[in-house]
């Protein structure tokens, strides 16, 4: 049983900054938690408190039944998953998968037999005799994952894995990792500042800033539903377009894909904007985005390919009144609608 709870965590690091403070978060048995948010908001001190590599300075770290605070990193049965890999150079990747099971001094037929199945899984069975200076960012990013994999713990930490490959492979390894999820049945935290890998790959995305979580739910409720400015600014590829009403004190939110393009106004619309010049277009595929600059307010409009626009030419958009997301004008909280 490998349920995580941090309960009222405070960081305070020796030069005094505090990068959290009465932090709390559940995360369950064999769950699949990305935690994503911009660069310095904590997400990896929280990370390295669950592993124990950082002492929390006030509050609780319970994994499974049993206050860890105080058990060593070895002893909490965490793997750890860094974005620079840490492969020991001088082992090649078959001693690097067979060290920690030699420090526990299991047997040397046992060990082969565990890591030819487990470079079996990650298709790594020809670079098992390479040091890592001579592999490729992939290689080495799957030696570190047998590597971690072999201890069989009950849960992993991933520190922005795949941070340091090309797209292509990244693409490829996120749905390596999703499977791998599913094949061992361990608890995943995963760390991010990449949007679209915590949409792609969480079961539940934590959404934090300045070491407070802003919102944690399943992908498709907070792209659907972002309960601030922030969330619904930080999910979403192209952003969501925010429209400033100055008189209701009110900011509206608008995804691209809800950005229509129309010659005639719809009876149900309730946002339109005349006079929107089109400044760019990019094909993306099946799709373009439409980048207009409206009395100098840029908005993006995502629409499918065969929708025709001329760059310097002006159009109408709208967006249904079902599709606008309410947010307080200063403190960017979202408004239902009765409030407004
Ligand atoms: N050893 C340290 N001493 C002092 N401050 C630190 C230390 N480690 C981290 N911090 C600070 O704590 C805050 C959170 O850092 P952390 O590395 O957890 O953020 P992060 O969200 O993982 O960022 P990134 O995505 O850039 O890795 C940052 O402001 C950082 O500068």
């Amino acid at each position: 049983m490998a349920e995580i709870i941090l309960k009222d965590v405070t960081k305070i690091y020796p030069n005094g900054f505090k990068a959290l403070e009465d932090f709390s978060l559940k995360i369950t048995d064999k769950e699949f938690l990305v935690l994503v948010g911009p660069s310095g908001c904590g997400k990896t001190t929280i990370l390295r408190i669950i592993a124990g590599l950082e002492e929390a300075s006030a509050g609780d770290v319970i994994i499974g039944d049993r206050r860890v605070n105080d058990v060593l990193p070895k002893d909490r049965n965490i793997s750890m998953v860094f974005q620079n890999y840490a492969l020991y150079p001088h082992m090649n990747v078959y001693e690097n998968m067979a060290f920690s099971l030699k420090l526990r001094k299991i047997g040397k037929k046992e060990i082969q037999e565990k890591i030819l199945n487990i470079a079996g899984i990650l298709e790594i069975e020809d670079i098992l005799y390479k040091k890592p200076a001579t592999l490729s960012g992939g290689q080495k990013q799957r030696a570190a994952l047998g590597r971690a994999i072999i201890r069989e713990p009950d849960i992993f930490l991933f520190d922005e894995p795949l941070s340091n490959i090309d797209a292509k492979l990244r693409t490829q390894m996120r749905i390596e990792l999703i499977n791998l999820h599913k094949r061992l049945g361990t608890t995943f935290i995963y760390v991010t500042h990449d949007q679209t890998e915590a949409m792609t790959m969480g079961e539940r995305i934590a959404v934090m800033k300045d070491g407070i979580i802003q919102q944690m739910d399943t992908p498709e409720n907070i792209y659907k539903n972002p309960v601030n400015i922030f969330t619904a600014g930080f999910i979403g590829s192209p952003q969501m377009n925010f429209i400033k009403d100055s008189d209701k004190n009110i900011i509206m939110g608008v995804r691209p894909e809800k950005l229509k393009i129309s010659s005639v106004e719809p009876e149900e619309s309730s946002l339109s904007l005349d006079q929107c010049y089109v400044e760019a277009v990019e094909l993306i595929g099946s799709e373009k985005l439409i980048y207009f600059d409206c009395n100098g307010l840029k908005l993006i409009s995502k629409v499918p390919e065969d929708i025709q626009t001329i760059k310097g030419n002006s159009y109408k958009l709208y967006c249904l009144k079902k599709d606008i997301h309410y947010f307080d004008g200063e403190k960017g909280e979202k408004l239902y609608y009765e409030k407004i």
